[in-house]
């Protein structure tokens, strides 16, 4: 008899950007609960890496100090591992890619994708991982200086001269990766200046899409 393909899954990626402050952090959990994505976040993984004083660990945190952006062959390390130890195929990817080199680093992945014959799980390698969309969190310059000044969580680059660096390097190095996704249809941009409450009424709409879904346990 031959044999019946009946299920496959394929990755779903969306990048979350937007200035530093601008709510990528607060909203993530929220898609995570209502949409069942898992949360990467890139800056939150170089901080692990800061923190398990790996060998590059030094490194990442004089960068991180400086608003620079770490070289892309170890945040795409990062974030490729942390997706293939995930048993999920959804994923938010907040905060990057934060330039050019990034994007292309990220769409030059080889990806895993699973599919199962006859119950059995099988892996395909499948290239180049491209976005679904990029979820952007407009916010003005001030805005964003006002709320990372109050931020309070006692991180290294949440003060009055990381964060000039920092805006700097958002204008000129990652907003135009918004407008390279902008350009090919696949930006959805919210107005992050209003409450909480009424950013994440948009972002649900956008995700509306994407229903909750059972996860797929790999230990059974
Ligand atoms: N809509 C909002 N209105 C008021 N304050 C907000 C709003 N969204 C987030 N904040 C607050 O602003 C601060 C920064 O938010 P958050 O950490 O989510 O930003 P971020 O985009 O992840 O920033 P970063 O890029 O620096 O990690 C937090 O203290 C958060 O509580
Ligand atoms: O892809 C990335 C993400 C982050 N960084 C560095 O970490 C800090 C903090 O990032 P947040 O997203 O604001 O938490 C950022 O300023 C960079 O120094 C990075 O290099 N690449
Ligand atoms: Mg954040």
């Amino acid at each position: 008899m031959e044999a019946k393909l009946f299920f496959q899954e394929t990755t779903v990626v969306v990048f979350v950007l937007g200035g530093p402050g601008s709510g990528k952090g607060t909203h993530c959990p929220k898609i995570v609960e209502h949409f069942g994505f898992t949360h990467l976040c890139a800056g939150d993984l170089l901080q692990a890496e800061i923190e398990s004083e790996s060998e590059n660990g030094t490194m990442i945190h004089n960068f991180k100090k400086e608003g620079k952006i770490v070289p892309s062959e170890i945040t795409v390390k990062l974030l490729q591992q942390a997706m293939q130890q995930s048993d999920n195929k959804r994923f938010i990817i907040d905060g990057f890619p934060r330039n050019e080199e990034n994007r292309a680093a990220f769409e030059n992945i080889v990806g895993l994708e699973s599919f199962y014959v006859n119950s059995k799980s099988y892996n395909l390698l499948l290239v180049k991982i491209k976005p679904e969309f990029v979820l952007f969190f407009d916010c003005p310059e001030e805005e964003l200086t006002r709320r990372i000044l109050n931020r309070n969580q006692g991180r290294v680059d949440d003060n009055i001269e990381t964060i000039g660096k920092r805006l700097k390097v958002y204008f000129e190095s990652t907003l135009p990766v918004i407008n390279y996704y902008n350009s090919k249809g696949k930006v959805q941009k919210i107005d992050a200046q209003r409450s909480v409450d009424e950013v994440f009424e948009d972002v649900k709409s956008v995700f509306a899409k994407f229903k909750p879904v059972a996860r797929v346990d790999s230990t059974k």
